[in-house]
């Protein structure tokens, strides 16, 4: 904002440009009265007055459109940077946060908020600046006709600015609620599009309409309490208005009879009280309008000041590239005050696959997400290479990890660009391989344009084991030391589970590789299977050593072996 000062000066200028010429026309009014009325002792004629005043106008209205540009364009500018910051900042928080915010409310905010922003920066600054001109300048020219007339004329403005003060701080509680509540209609707005899927199954439309009119309704509740103050605000203060303009008619008219006051300068006193009475109606509505987007930009401030409690390292490790080595060491997290991951150790050797098992909760995906610092992570407990994941820059770290999260997400993009995504600048022969050895290449070729075939609302819906094999082409084609399969395949059977790992296996190489399965016999090859409860290492070993321990693992095992025979069956 400090950078469009220049612009703001220059608007300045115009609005004291355009102002000075809507000041002088009531002065040349009070001439050219003076001249009809005094025709022999006026310097020029009438005429020549009503052509000065159709140029003062002429130019009051240029100057003015330059000044509502000036100004106006400055806003869209820092609407436009605001913005952008948003959305840098948005890509710079971490998971934690997105996970406390609501989806709708992040969104509202660069709508809504940034629109009340934007309107403070332009109308709001324009019209401050307008009343404090015409305030200051046509006071002065009062005084400068009749003192005793402006103390008069001006007896309900102060009660004028008190009506204002007072409706404007409830405005303000108002349009912050508001504000909210619009927030609070995007979200349930946004979920119900996102759960399109559940809310029919569960024909639970009705009961959403009615959750929705309850938000609608109070969102209208004090929107209809703005308007009924700004409702009261204007006829109020333009009745207060009246009433300095009778008073000015009723003694300034005495004046003129009895002689003390000219014609001319009765009609330029006039004029100039005319125009102090609009921006003092409006007041109300700039108030608004500047709370409104003070309320906003305190918003947008909430973010744009939120810090991740994921960042670089201030001191980062010397290090270029990660060979895949990963130890913890007393492992310990937890998502609020409960600790909920406690005593991993373990070390695991660059082209080791690590299996994790355990239960539906058992905190297999909080483990895995923690590598990639996805969540805060003490320092001393995860280390890569020998070094604290906490110092080495987090671009080093990411990139040396492909990591297929259990919810696969792709983009409105071809599907080639959204395996792409794992790589910048990817050809289409890396991007074709990476698929082929996620098994997904038979797929891609029955789709309509192939590779090109858009994905998501206007293009084809991938199967949920097409999503996720898609995931997994992109994480290969990125060729990380560590690859995370976070439950990448629960969406296909388990036979398919086995041939896609089993094809993906020879891909493996020398590469760290973690998979967490709630299947055993996608983990039978790995060569260390770690069995998770609670957030803790209950078991580890091999699937022979496991099978011999013959504790939880042993159990699940037999368990699934039977269930699948019975299906085979
Ligand atoms: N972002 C989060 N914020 C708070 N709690 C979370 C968050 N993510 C997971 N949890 C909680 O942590 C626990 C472990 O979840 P996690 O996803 O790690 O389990 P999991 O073993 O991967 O489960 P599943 O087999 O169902 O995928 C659960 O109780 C879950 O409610």
């Amino acid at each position: 904002m400090r950078s469009r000062r220049g612009t703001y000066l220059l608007g300045g200028l115009f609005l004291l440009g355009t102002n000075s010429c809507a000041l002088l026309i009531p002065w040349l009014m009070k001439l050219a009265v003076e001249g009809l009325q005094f025709p022999l002792k006026a310097p020029h004629s009438p005429a020549y007055y009503a052509l000065l005043i159709i140029a003062a106008a002429l130019l009051q209205g240029t100057i003015r459109i330059f000044s509502r540009t000036t100004l106006l364009h400055a806003a869209r500018r820092i609407e436009f940077q605001l913005r952008e910051e948003l959305y840098a900042k948005l890509l710079a928080l971490d998971l934690p946060y997105f996970s406390r915010e609501r989806t709708g409310d992040i969104l509202s905010r660069f709508t809504n908020d940034l629109t009340n922003v934007r309107m403070l920066m332009g109308f709001g600054v324009l019209n401050v600046i307008n009343t404090v001109i015409i305030y200051v300048a046509a006071l002065f020219l009062m005084v400068r006709l009749s003192p005793s007339l402006t103390a008069f004329a001006i007896i309900p403005f102060p009660l004028m600015i008190l009506i204002v003060k007072r409706l404007s701080a409830s405005m303000f509680r108002r349009s912050k609620r508001a504000q909210e509540e619009l927030a609070r209609l995007s979200s349930h707005v946004e979920e119900n599009v996102s759960a399109a899927t559940v809310v029919r199954a569960y024909c639970r439309e009705d009961a959403q309409i009615e959750e929705f009119r309850e938000v609608n309704g109070r969102y209208l509740e004090s929107n209809m309490g703005m308007a009924r103050l700004r409702g009261w605000m204007i006829p109020v203060m333009a009745s207060a208005g009246a009433f300095g303009t009778l008073i000015v008619l009723f003694l300034g008219g005495s004046r003129v009879i009895a002689g003390t006051l000219t014609l001319g300068d009765f009609v330029a006193f006039n004029g100039y009280l005319a125009m102090l009475i609009w921006p003092t109606i409006v007041m109300g509505w700039i108030l608004n309008l500047m709370q409104r987007g003070a309320a906003s930009m305190s918003r947008l401030n909430h973010v744009l000041d939120a810090s991740g409690t994921v960042t670089d390292p201030a001191e980062p490790a010397p290090v270029e590239r990660l060979r895949g080595e990963i130890e913890f060491r007393n492992l310990a997290f937890s998502y609020g005050e409960e600790p909920f991951l406690a005593d991993i150790s373990l070390a695991i050797r660059p082209g080791m696959k690590v299996g994790i098992a355990g239960p539906v909760g058992s905190g297999k995906s909080s483990l895995v997400r923690l590598i990639p610092r996805l969540y805060p992570v003490a320092d001393g407990q995860i280390f890569l290479d020998g070094i604290d994941v906490n110092r080495i820059p987090l671009v080093t770290l990411r990139n040396a990890i492909g990591f297929v999260p259990q919810e696969s997400f792709l983009f409105s993009r071809s599907i080639g660009d959204n395996i792409g995504y794992g790589k910048e600048g990817a050809g289409a022969g890396e991007i074709a391989t990476a698929a082929r050895l996620a098994s997904l290449e038979n797929d891609v070729h029955r789709f309509p344009d192939g590779y090109d075939t858009l994905v998501g609302e206007r293009g084809v819906t991938l199967s949920g084991g097409q999503k996720q094999r898609a995931a997994i082409a992109r994480a290969l084609l990125k060729d990380p030391a560590i690859l995370i399969l976070d439950d990448p395949l629960s969406a296909v059977d388990a036979r398919t589970e086995e041939e896609i790992l089993g094809s993906l296996a020879g891909y493996y190489g020398d590469r760290t590789v973690l998979i967490v399965s709630h299947r055993l016999s996608a983990l039978r090859e790995c060569d260390l299977i770690l069995v998770l409860e609670a957030g803790r290492v209950v078991e580890q070993g091999s699937h022979d050593d496991l099978l011999a321990m013959d504790g939880r693992y042993a159990a699940t095992w037999r368990e699934q072996q039977l269930r699948a025979e019975i299906e085979t069956f």
